[in-house]
């Protein structure tokens, strides 16, 4: 380890992020049912423009009325090259309850921006007297994100988790393809006639996942928008599981169970790594920093493999105790 050591992110599960729209008030009791670790109410895309003051108005009520359970509660607010994201933040954190614990900065570019929204936070917090400082997480959706992702991981102690936010990354890179995350059908290698599909995703979720551990937030995938391929929503969020996310974010609450599967390690694998963490104690009583379990190498950067996945197993454990 370096001599500047890895900050802990915030201590909670981010399995599932469920999304459903601000202008959706049906849809937000069935929200707080759901088996999402985080709800995320939107006043950003999903809601039209006409409709942003009355789904404001309603997501504001809905905090403080709906049974949130032990949920993580995030509200996106608009993008700040909009008329609407000060409005969005001004009333959620003057007239909604303290129940609300993130808001989410959907575009995020610079650390600037998240400056900017900690600034007036940080100011209504005070004049209101709030007595809950309020999370952040984030979106990374466009070039400028992705070029600036490190600084606006460490923009702020407010910060708590980033996205990648698949569908206006792929625009703003001017990506071609209308495909939210998942396989590209025309990002192939060809090889003595055989085409293979790599992953167009990888190198922008390694960035954030790099940024993020760095300093100390979550790294979490965004959508995927077939919500109808379950097979390929799996298959996303098992590749960005082996890259290091905690999570992925559901559109449809037929995606909730995916993700928790995905994320919630499998009984074999804590068994694994409890097995591994326990050699190695024997290891180390003996004098050795390195052993043979099921025939393969382990050693003390084994044990910080293993404790990755006791500790999720774990925090399901107390969640569901
Ligand atoms: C995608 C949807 C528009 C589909 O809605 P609908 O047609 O109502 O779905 P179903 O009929 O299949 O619904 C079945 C039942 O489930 C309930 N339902 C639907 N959606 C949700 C939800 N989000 N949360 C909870 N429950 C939900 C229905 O009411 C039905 O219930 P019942 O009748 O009792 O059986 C819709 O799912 C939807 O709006 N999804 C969220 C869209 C959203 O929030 N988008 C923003 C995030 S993605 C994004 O912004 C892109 C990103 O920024 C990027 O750039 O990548
Ligand atoms: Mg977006």
């Amino acid at each position: 380890m370096s001599f500047r050591l890895q900050p802990a992110p915030v201590e909670r599960l981010n399995r599932c992020q469920l999304f459903g729209p601000g202008s959706r008030e049906n849809l937000f009791a069935k929200m707080a049912a759901s088996e999402a670790d985080v709800i995320n109410i939107d006043l950003e895309d999903s809601v039209a423009p006409d409709d942003k003051d009355a789904a404001r108005k309603a997501v504001v009520q809905a905090i403080g009325d709906i049974d949130w359970g032990d949920k993580t509660l995030s509200v996106r607010i608009n993008g700040l090259d909009t008329p609407w994201w000060y409005r969005d933040v001004v009333d959620l954190l003057e007239q909604a309850s303290d129940r609300l614990d993130l808001i989410m900065i959907p575009k995020a570019g610079t650390a600037s921006d998240i400056y900017a929204v900690d600034a007036l936070v940080t100011a209504i917090e005070a004049a209101k007297g709030r007595k809950r400082k309020l999370g952040f997480e984030a979106i990374i959706e466009s070039a400028a994100g992705i070029s600036h992702v490190e600084e606006i991981a460490a923009a702020s102690p407010r910060m708590q988790a980033i996205s990648l936010g698949a569908a206006d990354f792929a625009a703003s890179m001017g990506m071609a393809t209308t495909g939210i995350g998942g396989t590209q059908e025309d990002y192939y290698m060809l090889h003595q006639g055989q085409s293979y599909w790599p992953d167009p995703w990888h190198w922008a979720t390694a960035k954030i996942v790099a940024a993020c551990r760095t300093h100390g937030v979550l790294p979490v995938d965004g959508p995927y928008g077939d919500f109808s391929d379950a097979d390929g929503f799996r298959a996303q969020a098992r590749r960005v599981a082996t890259l290091g996310m905690v999570g992925k974010w559901a559109i449809h609450p037929s995606q909730v169970a995916l993700a928790n599967e995905v994320f919630s390690p499998g009984e074999k694998a804590v068994t694994e790594a409890r097995e591994i963490i326990a050699a190695m104690e024997d290891a180390k009583k003996s004098g050795q920093g390195a052993a043979t379990y099921k025939g393969r190498l382990i050693d003390i950067a084994s044990i910080k493999q293993a404790e990755v996945i006791v500790k999720q197993a774990d925090k399901i454990a107390a969640k569901s105790a």
